[in-house]
């Protein structure tokens, strides 16, 4: 099985500055990736270079271990819903389905129409008729049903409200489900994620902080809590990410360690928040396969 998306020294810059530099990330197929990281920090810089909608400045991109190119058979394999995804507002919605119809070889309209009725969109409306959280559902359902092996959604949650956000989810989840489709989703709204999501890249000023399976990264972290009074008790090898202190009490992200503590301290396992928050508040602190930086 190859990769569904890989990268190697990737960089893009806009003038002297680098969105994102020397990029190495591999995500493989069937997996649904959480990307995150702060404002700015170069995600969809990253989504629109995998998209083949910019050009590298350095490094390369690989989908299903071939270049991006721009021809049918390459195209065809893999659906981008940007942060700024217009439908044409004059459009009826079964218009935008005949488009997709026409221009998609594996387009599956049976599953449109079934989406589309599930969310409770009719045909007959006009995009401009529709709400925006409408408009955002309506997309996603013509991004699915090109049935690209690769989805690609920048923030596609930012404009829905709750209910909706869990139904465009389970949306995902069907199509998944149903066709092992590799799906790479940005979003600040982690809790959205936690059901959904096994692989997570977190990016963090322009660099790929983290990247690797949810359930090792979990595995692989510990919330160290004791006194903050005690944090001097703590041994120095401590693989410490980050810490915060609250009230009396600090909690420390650290790598998985063997070592034990005495009474006065507790180790749970992180939460996704927590692991994403602690690599975020830490940008020189790093979980990727490889040599590992940390941070004290
Ligand atoms: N077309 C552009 N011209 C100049 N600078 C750009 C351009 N696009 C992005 N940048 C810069 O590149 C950096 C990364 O931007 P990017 O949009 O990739 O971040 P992001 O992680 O998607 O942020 P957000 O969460 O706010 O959407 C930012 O500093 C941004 O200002």
């Amino acid at each position: 099985m190859s990769n569904a998306v890989e990268t190697v020294g990737l960089g893009r810059r806009y003038g002297r500055h680098w969105a994102l530099r020397e990029c190495r990330l591999s995500i493989p197929e069937g997996r649904v990736v959480a990307l995150v990281g702060p404002n700015g920090a170069g995600k969809t810089t990253l989504l629109n270079l995998v998209a083949g909608l910019i050009r590298p400045s350095a490094g390369s991109v690989l989908r299903f271990g071939e270049p991006v190119r721009d021809d049918p058979a390459s195209l065809g394999r893999f659906a981008y819903l940007a942060q700024d995804s217009a439908l044409y507002p004059g459009f009826r919605v079964a218009d935008l389905l005949t488009f997709g119809r026409k221009l998609n070889p594996r387009w599956d309209d049976d599953l449109a129409r079934d989406r589309l009725a599930q969310l409770g969109i009719p045909p007959r409306k006009r995009v401009r008729q529709l709400s925006g959280g409408q408009r955002a559902q309506c997309a996603l359902v013509l991004a699915s049903a090109k049935r690209p092996d690769l989805l690609l959604l920048d923030e596609p949650l930012a404009s829905l409200d709750p209910l909706a956000r869990h139904d465009v989810m389970a949306l995902l989840m069907e199509t998944v489900a149903l066709h092992g489709t590799t799906v790479v989703l940005s979003s600040h709204i982690i809790a959205d994620l936690v059901d959904t999501c096994d692989w997570l890249v977190a990016v963090n000023r322009g660099r790929i902080q983290v990247s690797g399976e949810i359930d090792e990264l979990l595995a692989g972290h510990a919330v160290v809590s004791g006194p903050v009074d005690r944090r001097a008790h703590l041994p120095d090898r401590l693989p410490v990410v980050t810490e915060s202190v609250n009230g009396r009490q600090v909690d420390l992200l650290t790598r998985a360690t063997t070592d034990t503590f005495g009474p006065a301290w507790s180790v749970r396992p992180p939460s996704l928040d927590e692991l994403v928050r602690g690599y975020l508040g830490a940008p020189d602190a790093s979980a990727l396969p490889g040599p590992v930086a940390l941070a004290r």
